[in-house]
């Protein structure tokens, strides 16, 4: 092979490499040939050995409450960032378009999730929804998750109101008084989540269309975090090439 056409392995970073996805990316990233694993940060380590350690990509798996600050921080230093953290809101997503607009060359991939079946559930589920008057998701998962719903759950509601907003169909037939609070699920976009948390679960959706005389149900089962780290290596690899901010894997796969 021409000298020109050896690459050098990209430099990755870590946060949250102590975490259950933390851990999985490192062993990832130091498994594969074009990739070096250059440094490991979780709390109380300062983000600087990032930088010190010449990060040309950094891996964000931490918390919703500390995501934002992380990502500030690596765009400023001018680090490229592949983000699996739940917890983006449109407005957070766009107060990281203003901070990239200060750093043209620099990349963010906001994806809420990094399982390849989980992209294609929801592209199928978005694609079903203007065939179907009734829709709910179910997500469930392990019970040391931190937040409710998953932020996958989130993102199937926002694509699957958009496409019954598109298609012109109404609110979705419900004449349940909640008895109790919470039994019908959370409301997004007009769209019921219900989330279920249990030993023995890792990362597991269902979506569940119905109309006259029949049922769709949509499900993807991440049973191992190895699931994930097709489409996190992935992203680690685009990123550089992709300015600005990217959110959910799908353009990656096309
Ligand atoms: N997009 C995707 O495909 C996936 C996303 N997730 C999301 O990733 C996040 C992490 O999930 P898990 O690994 O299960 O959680 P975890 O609780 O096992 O790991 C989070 C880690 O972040 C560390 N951390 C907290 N503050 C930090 C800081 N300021 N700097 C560096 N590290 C810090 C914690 O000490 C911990 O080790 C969650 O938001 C989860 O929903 C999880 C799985 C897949
Ligand atoms: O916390 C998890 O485990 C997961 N979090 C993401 C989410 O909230 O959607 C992705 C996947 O469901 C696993």
């Amino acid at each position: 092979m021409p000298v020109s056409d050896v690459r050098e392995p990209i430099r990755v970073g870590v946060l949250g490499a102590r975490g259950r996805m933390g851990i999985e990316v490192c062993k990832a990233v130091d498994a594969a040939d074009d990739l070096e694993l250059v440094a490991m940060i979780d709390q109380g380590d300062g983000l600087f050995s990032a930088s010190d350690a010449g990060a040309e990509v950094i891996v964000d798996f931490t918390t919703p409450d500390v995501v934002m600050d992380n990502l500030h921080w690596c765009v400023d230093q001018g680090i490229s960032v592949v983000v699996g953290t739940t917890g983006f809101t449109e407005q957070r997503l766009e107060r990281i378009r203003g901070w990239l607009a200060h750093k043209p060359g620099v990349g963010v991939l906001v994806a809420p999730n990094f399982g390849i079946g989980a992209v294609l559930m929801m592209q199928f589920a978005a694609k079903a929804a203007k065939h179907f008057e009734s829709v709910e998701v179910i997500e469930l998962h392990h019970p040391r998750k931190l937040d409710a719903p998953s932020g996958t759950a989130t993102h199937t509601a926002q694509l699957i109101a958009r496409a019954r907003a598109e298609a012109g169909i109404g609110p979705v037939p419900d004449a349940t008084k909640d008895e109790v609070d919470g039994a019908r699920g959370a409301d997004i976009d007009g769209v019921r989540v219900h989330s279920v948390r249990s030993a023995g679960l890792v990362a597991h959706q269902e979506v569940l269309f119905g109309t006259t005389g029949e049922t769709l149900t949509i499900r993807h089962d991440s049973l191992d975090r190895a699931s994930f780290m097709p489409g996190v290596l992935l992203g680690i690899r685009a990123i550089r090439d992709r300015p600005g901010l990217t959110v959910g894997l799908d353009p990656l796969l096309d």
